[in-house]
């Protein structure tokens, strides 16, 4: 579905990718990891088309994405969540699934204004979609809350809520257990799980917690000062001699964690 081939991209004087091959089945559940500055982000900004490789292409379902604009790759069916949380903080988690699901609005300006049968329809697919994913996400309880009232694991599940109210077929995920508790990162593994086998969605995550990351991903690639070092299953990667150097450390076998 996607393919990731000899990638490139120079900041400057800087290499932040080096021939970067990355291949991710339909229905995958694939893993990004490797130290902080590594290239991983980057490597979202070129399938999203917010940078512009300096070589190499991304191809998704067949097409080229290099020169395309970020809300082209979106209607292509391809959606990221941030690093940082990026949620209309001071509206109701309601209204922040319902803003996402307004990209998929088939009314004009003038519709709204005169509030014409198509304005009163697609409102009330808006609202039945967004209404229908907080159910899924467990979040039809919450939906008058505000979302900086909300708990830090539930504003994540807010996110990719808000992610998905596009119908993407490829969900990009950068660093969502970042911050969570044990709990939260549990359940999230769980609604990651879902989206996969339930929702039939493609995923490509970065993450630094390795329990979620070896519990839940089927591949993994490795990736350290902009190359890809190994790639593989869980098992294979936590033995690897080259990834436990770069970026596991022994701590990590031991029953550790990797502070990153
Ligand atoms: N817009 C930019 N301008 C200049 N340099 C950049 C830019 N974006 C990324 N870089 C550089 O590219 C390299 C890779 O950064 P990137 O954010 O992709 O790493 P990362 O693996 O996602 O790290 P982290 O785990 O900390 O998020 C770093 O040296 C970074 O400073």
């Amino acid at each position: 579905m996607l393919e990731i081939k000899h990638l490139s991209k120079n900041f400057g004087g800087i290499e932040a990718l080096k021939d970067v091959n990355i291949n991710v089945e339909r229905n995958g559940l694939v893993g990004l990891i490797g130290p902080n500055g590594a290239g991983k982000t980057t490597i979202f900004n070129l399938i999203t088309g917010e940078y512009v490789p300096t070589s190499g292409s991304v191809i998704f379902d067949g097409k080229e994405l290099a020169n395309h604009h970020p809300y082209q790759v979106a209607a292509l069916g391809i959606t990221r969540t941030f690093q940082n949380i990026r949620l209309f903080s001071d509206l109701s988690v309601l209204d922040n699934v319902r803003i996402a699901c307004h990209l998929h609005v088939k009314y004009s300006v003038f519709d709204s204004i005169i509030h014409g049968r198509r304005f009163v329809e697609g409102e009330k697919e808006i609202y039945d979609r967004s209404m229908e994913l907080l159910k899924i996400f467990k979040l039809e309880n919450k939906r008058d809350e505000l979302a900086k009232n909300l708990p830090y694991g539930e504003q994540r599940r807010l996110e990719i809520t808000r992610a998905l109210a596009t119908n993407p077929k490829l969900l990009l995920l950068d660093e969502p257990a970042a911050g969570m508790n044990p709990q939260e990162t549990e359940d999230l593994m769980e609604t990651i799980r879902f989206l996969r086998d339930g929702m039939n969605i493609t995923i490509l995550l970065i993450e630094h917690d390795m329990h979620l990351v070896m519990g839940i991903c089927e591949k993994i690639y490795v990736l350290d000062f902009g190359k890809v070092i190994a790639e593989g299953d869980p098992t294979s990667i936590q033995h690897d001699p080259k990834v436990i150097e770069a970026y596991l450390g022994t701590a990590y076998l031991e029953g550790g964690k990797v502070n990153a």
